[in-house]
């Protein structure tokens, strides 16, 4: 697409309209390599260091965009909530405090703004960043651009409302839209029509035929279940069938446990103008208390050849990251699991021996992990959060119990072909679609 002319007339369109724009489209339309793409155009405009920055709401997300999150771009700290209700305000309290100081500089220096998977972005946050971008300029600055892409029919945020009911919603992007409708990623038409309608949360006759004809039943399903990878929405079903494929692969033999070992560092993210913590003097206590909303398991079970995901930002410098898949190859003499990551595209200066690195090819790379930095993962996690914007070469969907909008899209979307996507359960009133999105979509595109 970077050699494609007419990309590059639409991206010049796009950036000399000085407009913020919102860029949308169904699963698998090209909004992630749009954004990619439109971020090489911009920073070919826009060459100084910090003046154009992508960010996105997950690590993964971030790591896809190839940018960061935006709680790290803004200084948010960890479960970071608003204090009051007035953005304004939020921003000058931020801004106000010595640890904001750096960050005011780095956002000083933004000329544009890609955020990734708005639709994930609750809105509350977006008037924040807003406000902080606008509260860090420098007097005679020219205003900053924000280019927001996502789809507001997939995942939502796990918290809060839809960003485009945030205050600054419409005095950003007014009708600045832009929305691709061609589908890339499948190309069989019914295919490609069964989406669409699952777009909207209809169960159309294409839904339906389309499930009916990739429905597995239970013999067919033998050969699938322990090797292909499972997208299903409730956690609960997720650890189950983790356990079942877990003790298959051990050949009946219970797996090995391996327990987490916690400690005490001080918050990076801390006001620096507070004196140090002392961290070898919080209890047991406290420190237990504090990992109680923590969604790494303290104990996880695997063994050799089981599918894992990382669930740390631990590996961030050689390029892995929470949600990252790998499959355990072997265990050092002290019981560290060595874990193979296929697909992986090797940070420059990776060198083997640090961060745990064992040998590296060119798309793969082999580390040696603690044992807890990661869960079994023969399934996904709930709601196909951890598979979002991906696009897989064989899934079998176990939908039946989608509790969610846009969660039965998200896992139908991911398969480019119909042969690879097994059905296990489906249930045509379990496919939802926010109403509130659709509405938005209606009044904008008038579809
Ligand atoms: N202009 C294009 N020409 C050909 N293939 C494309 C084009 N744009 C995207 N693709 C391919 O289509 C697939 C989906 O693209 P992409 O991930 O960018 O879509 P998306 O809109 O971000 O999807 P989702 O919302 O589901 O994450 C990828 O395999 C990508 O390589």
């Amino acid at each position: 697409m970077a050699a494609n002319q007419s990309w590059t007339l639409v991206f010049a369109r796009l950036f000399e309209n000085g407009v913020s724009t919102f860029i949308t489209g169904g699963p698998g339309v090209g909004k992630s390599i749009f954004l990619r793409c439109f971020t090489s155009f911009l920073r070919s405009r826009l060459p100084q260091p910090g003046s154009v920055v992508v960010a996105a709401p997950t690590g993964s997300a971030a790591k896809t965009a190839k940018g960061v999150t935006f709680h790290s771009f803004c200084g948010f700290p960890k479960n970071y909530k608003m204090q009051g209700d007035d953005p304004a305000h939020e921003a000058a309290h931020l801004l106000g405090q010595d640890r904001w100081k750096p960050i005011a500089r780095r956002l000083a220096k933004v000329e544009v703004l890609l955020l990734d998977e708005i639709s994930m972005v609750a809105a509350d946050k977006l008037d924040v960043i807003n406000k902080l971008l606008r509260q860090s300029r420098r007097q005679g600055s020219p205003p900053f651009l924000v280019y927001t892409f996502g789809d507001f029919l997939q995942l939502k945020p796990t918290i809060g409302a839809l960003a485009f009911t945030a205050r600054c919603w419409r005095p950003l992007f007014g009708d600045g839209m832009l929305e691709l409708t061609r589908v890339h990623r499948q190309e069989q038409p019914d295919f490609v029509q069964a989406i669409r309608d699952a777009r909207l949360g209809r169960c159309t006759e294409f839904v339906q035929k389309h499930m009916d004809e990739c429905f597995v039943d239970d013999e067919a399903y033998e050969a699938l279940g322990c090797t292909v990878l499972h997208l299903m929405p409730r956690h609960n079903d997720v650890i189950a069938h983790n356990a079942k494929c877990l003790l298959r692969l051990c050949l009946g033999d219970r797996p090995q446990d391996f327990v987490a070992v916690d400690s005490v560092k001080a918050d990076p993210n801390r006001d620096r103008s507070l004196r140090d913590p002392d961290v070898h003097n919080v209890s047991p206590f406290s420190r237990d208390a504090a990992f109680l909303d923590c969604i790494a398991p303290l104990r996880v079970q695997h063994c050799c050849g089981a599918r894992v995901m990382l669930v740390c930002n631990n590996l961030l410098a050689i390029g892995l990251f929470h949600g990252s898949i790998g499959n355990v190859r072997d265990y050092d003499c002290d019981g560290s699991p060595v874990v193979r990551f296929e697909n992986h595209q090797v940070v420059a200066g990776t060198r083997v021996g640090t961060h745990g690195v064992r040998d590296a090819g060119v798309d793969w790379i082999e580390v040696a992990c603690t044992p807890v930095d990661f869960e079994a993962c023969f399934f996904s996690c709930p709601g196909a959060l951890a598979v979002r914007r991906l696009t897989l070469t064989e899934a079998v969907l176990d939908v039946g119990e989608a509790f969610g909008a846009g969660m039965v899209l998200a896992a139908m979307s991911r398969v480019p072909e119909k042969r690879r996507m097994h059905v296990r359960s489906f249930s045509g009133s379990r496919l939802l679609a926010d109403p509130e999105a659709v509405r938005f979509y209606r009044m904008s595109i008038r579809w």
